[in-house]
């Protein structure tokens, strides 16, 4: 007898989207019960995964995009688990990295002959930053294929902006996605958009002059037991000094309040939160992503940082 397919939901969108906060609030109130979730991470030291502990089925593909370095990887794993006897499995969830092309990943799957039957394409859900979403949409062109390719766009963090922002940001998704429909959201729950300004829309093309630079990649920076307080002045400094190149800010430092999650999206560093359970894999391990930079360098600065500071 022939099983019905798995219905695939790809969440998209740019770094720090808050593509992790949407799904675990969609996980905790049930919408993804059951589903086997796919996290995707750029870097080699997943965090994501420890954000979303209410999956079914929780599985990591780290250290590239799924759309490429680690397509091969994505594909065998979603055999793995349509294929698996007595798996009956019904939804997927791939959250992907924020460098990733979810069409590109939708692609592999409908090329890949075994797959194809297996899945079914439900929607490719694209979340954008309306604080940072202007901005990031003019500068990477990347994030524009992100919500060209989306069926249905979420407007994150519409707490900390202002209608005009918002309007500004909805008439420019207008323009690259017009089809597209559009939710707002604060930390992952729906909440009402302001309504549209026509009168913005005209504007549009004059702002997406492309201005991307060098790829923006990962890079990794290790605490080695430094005591947390240096790193954040550290951070500060980098975040000071070089706040155009970087991106995104992701890891979790021991501190004697517990594992604190450390974030920074395009420069703007976020509340840090305390998380559950004791020390774990990766703690210690900082992700950095952005552009003109490598780990090794980063990682000689925080050195060079410690020495100067006498630690
Ligand atoms: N104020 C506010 N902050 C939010 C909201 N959603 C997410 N954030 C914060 O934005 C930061 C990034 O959120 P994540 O959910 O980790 O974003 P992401 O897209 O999964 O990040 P990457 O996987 O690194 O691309 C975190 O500090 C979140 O707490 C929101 O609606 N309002």
């Amino acid at each position: 007898m022939r099983r019905s397919r798995a219905r695939l939901t790809v969440l998209g969108g740019f770094l720090g989207a808050g593509k992790s906060t949407w799904l675990r609030h969609h996980l905790s109130s049930g919408v993804f019960d059951g589903a086997c979730v796919v996290v995707n991470e750029a870097a080699a030291t997943p965090i994501d995964d420890l954000l979303l502990s209410g999956a079914g089925r929780l599985e990591v593909v780290a250290g590239g995009c799924a759309c490429c370095a680690r397509k091969t990887e994505l594909l065998a794993l979603m055999r793995q688990v349509c294929g698996e006897p007595g798996s009956a499995v019904e939804r997927i969830v791939i959250e992907t990295s924020g460098l990733a092309d979810p069409q590109a990943i939708v692609q592999a799957i409908q090329d890949d002959p075994s797959l194809a039957g297996a899945i079914e394409i439900g929607e490719v859900v694209v979340l954008v930053d309306a604080r940072h979403g202007l901005d990031v949409l003019r500068r990477e062109a990347l994030a524009r294929r992100q919500v060209a390719s989306a069926d249905c766009l979420i407007l994150t963090k519409l707490d900390a902006v202002d209608v005009a922002t918002t309007q500004r940001l909805t008439a420019c998704l207008d323009w690259l996605n017009p089809m597209a429909s559009r939710f707002g959201a604060v930390l992952g729950a729906e909440t009402a958009l302001p309504p549209d300004d026509g009168a913005l829309a005209a504007q549009m093309p004059d702002c997406m002059a492309d201005q991307e630079g060098a790829p923006l990649r990962a890079a990794e920076v290790t605490l080695n037991g430094t005591d947390w307080s240096m790193f954040s002045l550290w951070l500060s400094a980098l975040l000071h000094a070089r706040r155009p190149d970087i991106a995104r800010v992701k890891g979790v430092i021991g501190t004697p309040a517990g594992r604190l999650l450390v974030q920074a999206v395009q420069g703007a560093v976020h509340a840090a939160a305390i998380l559950p359970g004791p020390p774990a894999t990766g703690d210690g391990t900082i992700v950095v992503i952005g552009r003109g930079f490598a780990g090794d360098e980063l990682q000689r600065s925080f050195e060079r940082f410690k020495t100067a500071c006498g630690a």
